[in-house]
């Protein structure tokens, strides 16, 4: 493979990584409004740990830094938590 081919292989990847963060996001404001139904607070602290937790195992299944992957999971929750403030208008 050459250097082009290399760099479309990371553009395509890089798409699916939009993607499914886009994916996460829908689903994290289904999530927000159970909760508001609920009336459970956005921030859940224990499924918070648990993510990151999970997010360190799996890069180390997968042999990737787990602090740097952890690192991008924790912008994740933020994201996921900005959007899910704007979807309950708080
Ligand atoms: C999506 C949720 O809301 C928040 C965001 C989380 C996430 O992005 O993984 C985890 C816990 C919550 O602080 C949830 O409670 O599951």
């Amino acid at each position: 493979m050459d250097l082009d081919e290399l760099r479309e292989e990371i553009e395509e990847i890089d798409r699916d990584i939009v993607e499914l963060i886009a994916r996460r996001t829908y689903v994290a404001d289904a999530v927000a409004r159970v909760k508001e139904d609920r009336d459970m607070a956005t921030t859940d602290e224990e499924q918070e740990a648990a993510v990151m937790e999970r997010a360190g195992r799996n890069a180390e299944r997968f042999d990737v830094d787990a602090n740097l992957v952890k690192a991008i999971f924790r912008l994740l929750i933020e994201l996921n938590k900005i959007e899910q403030r704007s979807e309950r208008g708080d």
